[in-house]
């Protein structure tokens, strides 16, 4: 794992996502409380690097409330669509975004909010118009239904200076065939909160989930 910036008082200090642990947690937070006891259960559990999506309502307060209280998270921002949610997630205290895809727009606004960024890809040409820009990390989603592990050993033939963070039905059954590519440097997935777990607040199993995923 290679060392993030300091959380504060620091100008950012560019570091690789995909370094970050081997899987990261892609969290979809319904209500801004269970944030904490869920993030907590995840570095428990081994996995530091936890990608709150901005899907819903709660996840500016959910990863405001991540980067101010849990210790050894480094919370990010997924489902990055839009300049604006840049500024407010990284105002949040996102240190990291992620994006499903991924628009000229989009790039402009990542690049200088001063936090690692994973642009969403799913073909070739996408790769090599990110490739053209300068940005070699980048996430593959959907991963299962783009092509899965198949499409990613093709594409390191002809692009073998992409590196990715494959999200999108992966499971702990299918994440060290992907893990185990030279393309890939970490994978995503939300197996580890299972919604009945959440729903229950049974951040013990988050935990264990946590820990099988972490040793995988
Ligand atoms: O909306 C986004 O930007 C996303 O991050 C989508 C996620 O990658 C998937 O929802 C996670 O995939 P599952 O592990 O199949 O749940």
């Amino acid at each position: 794992m290679n060392a993030p910036p300091p959380s504060s008082g620091a100008p950012a200090v560019p570091f690789s996502v995909l370094g970050l642990a081997p899987v990261v947690p892609v969290v979809v937070v319904e209500d801004a409380a269970d944030a904490v006891p869920l993030a907590r259960a995840l570095v428990a559990g081994g996995l530091p690097a936890i990608e709150v999506t901005l899907r819903t309502p709660a996840a500016p307060d959910a990863i405001r409330a991540v980067a101010a209280e849990v210790p050894g998270a480094v919370v990010g921002a997924g489902t990055v669509l839009t300049p604006g949610q840049v500024t407010d997630a990284v105002a949040a205290g996102a240190r990291f975004l992620v994006s499903p895809g991924c628009t000229d727009t989009l790039l402009a606004a990542m690049r200088a909010a001063g936090v690692p960024f994973l642009p969403g890809v799913s073909t070739a040409s996408e790769v090599m118009a990110l490739l053209e820009r300068g940005v070699r990390e980048m996430k593959f989603f959907p991963a299962r239904a783009a092509g899965g592990t198949a499409y990613l050993k093709s594409l390191a033939g002809p692009l073998p200076q992409a590196r990715f963070c494959p999200t999108g039905g992966i499971g702990p059954d299918t994440a060290p065939e992907y893990l185990a590519l030279p393309n890939v440097g970490c994978v995503g997935g939300s197996w580890m909160l299972p919604e009945d777990a959440v729903a229950a607040r049974d951040w013990d199993h988050v935990e264990r989930l946590a820990r099988e995923a972490a040793a995988l």
